[in-house]
């Protein structure tokens, strides 16, 4: 930079006019000579510390002493990088003590006014400008930031345990309605479906034997003379009696027929895409297996069946009423028969 030329009458008056301007500025002006080790300062720079104006050696290393120990190293490694051609640029933030032992952060900047032939800085011009409320500002909103990331961070795994717990309160929940269907739609006794489940059942097979155009049967069946057993051997063994003929046939039964207990010593079953002629065969099968089966106290068990084959349009009353009526008709026909002249 080509050195400063005053304009005023006589170097005198530059001097006191540039004086009187130093005096007056709030920044910090120093100027360090290389050649002589000597610095200049300002009395703002005085001021700006807390220091009476010329109270400190005119030298660097006053000024060295009053950094701050954490940004010393960067400071020396600043300005020795400027001095020696290896950065264009003097401009560094850095603490400086001031006289109540309190430090004042700084910005300061520098210019190079005189070189030696090697191209080294001999004489250095530079200003301190206060910088520390805006660094105490900045100082808070890293704080406040970090307070809120932390924050934020707390949040996020406040809420991802939540969702966790929600998860395994929802999983749980789903189970026990599960449960509850599975409990609600079974026979205490005899653990095949109740009469709830074979109405939801049929409901849906007979739509869609109307959709696919299928055959659909059902099958009612009871114990005859079960009343007896009970009456014979007790009750316990009349209950032993039912779960061992609901196992019995549901092990005869193909995987999608299902069985259910319609109420007391009545039973139903649902055979999806059977015709008559297909289901009467199971029920001789199932009389067969029945007959087989050693039943408790070898009670000599016989049940009445009675098969239809759903006919579209028909409601769901109108074919349950057929079958038990097919069913009452095998447990006694001339009764049946006889009931049925009387109501024809
Ligand atoms: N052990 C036992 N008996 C039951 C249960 N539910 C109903 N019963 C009995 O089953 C019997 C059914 O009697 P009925 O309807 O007259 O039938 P049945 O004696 O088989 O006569 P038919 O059907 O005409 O052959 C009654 O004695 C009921 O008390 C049960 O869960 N366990």
């Amino acid at each position: 930079m080509p050195p400063q030329t005053y304009t005023h009458e006589s170097l005198g008056s530059a001097d006191l006019t540039l004086n009187s301007i130093l005096d007056l500025i709030v920044e910090g002006i120093w100027d360090w000579n290389g050649e002589t080790g000597n610095v200049v300062r300002s009395p703002g720079w005085y001021r700006m510390l807390g220091y009476p104006v010329g109270v400190l050696l005119p030298d660097v290393f006053t000024w060295e002493e009053i950094i701050h120990p954490n940004e010393y190293a960067d400071v020396m490694l600043h300005i020795e990088q400027y001095i020696n051609g290896e950065s264009d640029v003097y401009h560094i933030e850095y603490r400086c003590k001031k006289l109540d032992g309190s430090y004042l952060w700084i910005e300061d900047r520098a210019r190079a006014v005189q070189r030696d032939s090697d191209g080294i800085v001999t004489r250095l011009i530079g200003s301190h400008h206060d910088i520390h409320d805006r660094k105490m500002a900045e100082e808070e909103l890293e704080r406040q930031t970090l307070l809120l990331q932390q924050g934020n961070q707390t949040l996020e795994r406040l809420l991802a345990h939540k969702a966790e717990a929600l998860e395994a309160s929802n999983r749980q929940l789903q189970e026990q309605i599960v449960k509850v269907e599975r409990i609600s739609h079974t026979d205490a006794l005899t653990r095949v479906a109740n009469r709830e489940k074979a109405n939801l059942e049929l409901t849906k097979e007979i739509s869609r034997s109307q959709r696919y155009n299928h055959p659909l049967s059902l099958v009612f069946f009871d114990i005859n003379d079960f009343k007896l057993i009970n009456d014979n051997y007790g009750h316990n063994v009349g209950d032993q009696v039912l779960v061992e003929l609901a196992k019995r046939v549901s092990l005869a039964l193909r995987s999608i027929d299902s069985l259910a207990r319609w109420g007391g010593d009545e039973f139903l079953i649902i055979l999806p895409s059977s015709d008559l002629q297909q289901t009467s065969g199971v029920v001789l099968k199932l009389q067969s297996v029945i007959a087989a089966t050693a039943f408790v106290n070898n009670i000599d068990l016989e049940c009445s069946f009675g098969a239809v084959e759903y006919q579209q349009n028909e409601t769901m009353v109108e074919l349950f009423q057929r079958a038990d009526h097919a069913m009452y008709e095998d447990k006694d026909p001339e009764a049946f028969s006889a009931r049925k002249k009387i109501t024809d």
